[in-house]
């Protein structure tokens, strides 16, 4: 079996151009731009990156992006009196501060600080707990656009295995949840799990969110299972290389051999998360301006 290529890199274009025409209509209705503010704390290379790319994404979708980009050694008070004034300033929708934060800042006292309404992220506890108990808030935009991505490809889950390997509150605790709502059996693997070869042998959808390049192996796959890659690893140079290749948390290759669809690295997930960062934004934005949400973003 050769295994479909879930092609994310192009469903995002289409989703962030669905978000940008209904944020121009927000614009006329609400008489104001949508609006996402993004803090950096420090000069983190990979971060930078990431901060560009948003910013470029929310501009071409018909909304205002305010950057923030602070000293390294920007003190915890500094940054919380910085979201303090984004929660105040009704221009911002949306906020998102920029993980990870330096070693001497308390990054669960940050998130915590952000008005749960403007959280985008769905980083802060109240929408970890709205994601729990069912209640509708943001929900993080990794596993939503992975989400997005297996209900694309598969339709309705119900009753299928979905193994999710890794157990962070930012991907793997909510894409489980995401998956249970979806009515899957869902299994929760990680560094601790015995046998995990054996766990992934029964599931008809792996998402693989571990943070180590090509751990998971085409030998541990049910043929025609349906692969989910959330990781982005840099390898070490090769010879004659530069840089490293990007590589996921699937070994791509061999996977592809023996799943029926996989996600690709570079492509894949990544891009997805920032389309539903603007999708968020823009749902934020109408709840703000007391407007309803269109439907279909
Ligand atoms: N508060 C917060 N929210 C985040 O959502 C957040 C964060 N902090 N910190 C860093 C991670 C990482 N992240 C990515 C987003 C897009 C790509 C992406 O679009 N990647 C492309 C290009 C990869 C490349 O070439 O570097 C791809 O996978 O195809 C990757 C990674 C969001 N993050």
């Amino acid at each position: 079996m050769v295994a479909e290529t879930i092609d994310g890199k192009a469903f995002a274009a289409r989703l962030r151009e669905r978000v940008g025409e209904a944020a121009a209509r927000f614009e006329e209705k609400a008489g104001r731009k949508a609006g996402l503010a993004v803090v950096l704390v420090g000069e983190d290379p990979a971060s930078q990156v990431y901060v560009r790319s948003k910013g470029k994404a929310t501009l071409a979708a018909s909304m205002n992006s305010f950057e923030h980009r602070l000293e390294a050694d920007t003190s915890q008070d500094d940054l919380l009196a910085l979201v303090e004034r984004l929660n105040a300033d009704d221009a911002v929708d949306g906020i998102l501060v920029q993980l990870p934060l330096p070693a001497h800042i308390d990054a669960q006292a940050v998130i915590a600080a952000i008005d749960p309404d403007k959280d985008v992220d769905g980083f802060h506890v109240t929408n970890a707990g709205r994601l729990a108990v069912g209640q509708a808030g943001f929900v993080p935009c990794t596993p939503m656009g992975c989400m997005m991505l297996l209900t694309d490809r598969l339709g309705d889950l119900s009753g299928l295995d979905a193994v999710v390997i890794g157990r962070s509150n930012i991907v793997g605790k909510p894409m489980a949840q995401l998956l249970l709502d979806a009515n899957a059996t869902v299994t929760i693997a990680h560094s601790r799990t015995r046998d995990l070869a054996a766990v992934v042998r029964r599931a008809d959808i792996v998402v693989a969110a571990v943070g180590r390049a090509e751990m998971v192996k085409a030998e541990w796959l049910k043929p025609g299972a349906t692969v989910i890659d959330v990781g982005i690893n840099r390898l070490p140079p090769a010879d004659g290389e530069e840089k490293g290749r990007l590589v996921g948390d699937v070994d791509y290759g061999p996977a592809s051999q023996v799943a029926s669809a996989i996600t690709p690295v570079p492509g894949g997930v990544g891009p997805m998360t920032i389309a539903v960062l603007l999708r968020n934004t823009l749902v934020a934005a109408h709840r703000n301006a007391g407007l309803t949400a269109p439907e279909g973003i």
